[in-house]
């Protein structure tokens, strides 16, 4: 097991090449109908299940902005998350999940960025998102037995292996004050459909002040 994952020079530039054709291959927005477009960032952030991956996908299709993923991101350069938590442990992924955020939060580019459920255990990433006047950071919440139907049981997520009912309510509580420091604003999800809670944040987004 290594803590200090060394990833492969070749592996780390074809993310950042995947990353930089998408933003040269945006969509036409949605949104265009209403002559409006995003000008923020908007990076969400919340427990395992609560819809971020999405939530996000759905926002970007609205607003014809790219989407990026930080776990899908991950993905592509340590293979399957759950293969490598096992192989490489927790901490070795945490210190590729932390390069691969202050890459995202680093990007000068406004777009929509899902994360993984615990990027915000890093200060350094809290501190970048909290940095970015152009950033709108949402935490979206969900209720217990929803996110574990979500996550059908939690056999995809290592974070959640054992025991994923106490261990989901364990990490949402230790990481909850975390998801409050860096969020400006939080939705529960609970009973909303991912598309209901893309046009929640649109429409937070276009009218600030009414919230
Ligand atoms: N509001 C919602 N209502 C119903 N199902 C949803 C909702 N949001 C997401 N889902 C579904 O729940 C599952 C988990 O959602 P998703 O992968 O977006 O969660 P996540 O927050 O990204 O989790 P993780 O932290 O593990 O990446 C997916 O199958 C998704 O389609
Ligand atoms: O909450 C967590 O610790 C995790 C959430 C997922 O998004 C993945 O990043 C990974 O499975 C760990
Ligand atoms: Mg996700």
């Amino acid at each position: 097991m290594s803590a200090d994952p060394v990833i492969p020079d070749t592996a780390w530039q074809a993310m950042t090449s995947r990353v930089e054709a998408a933003f040269a291959q945006r969509r036409v927005p949605i949104a265009r109908l209403w002559r409006w477009r995003l000008r923020r960032t908007l990076v969400l952030v919340g427990p395992m299940g609560a819809g971020k991956s999405a939530v996000g996908r759905a926002v970007a299709r609205m607003c014809g902005c790219v989407h990026l993923d930080s776990d899908a991101l991950l993905t592509s350069l340590l293979g399957p998350i759950p293969a490598y938590f096992a192989e490489h442990g927790e901490s070795a992924f945490r210190a590729a999940e932390a390069r691969v955020m202050a890459y995202l939060t680093a990007l000068p580019q406004t777009y929509v960025l899902s994360c993984g459920g615990g990027v915000v255990l890093d200060e350094d990433t809290r501190a970048a998102m909290r940095r970015r006047a152009d950033t709108t950071v949402f935490h979206l919440d969900v209720a217990e037995a929803e996110a574990l139907r979500r996550v059908r049981g939690g056999a995809s997520r290592p974070a959640l292996q054992g025991d994923p009912r106490g261990t989901w309510k364990r990490l949402r509580d230790e990481r909850g004050p975390l998801y409050a420091e860096v969020a400006d604003v939080s939705i529960d999800t609970t009973g909303l459909t991912a598309e209901a809670v893309a046009w929640r944040i649109v429409d937070t987004i276009r009218h600030p002040r009414r919230k």
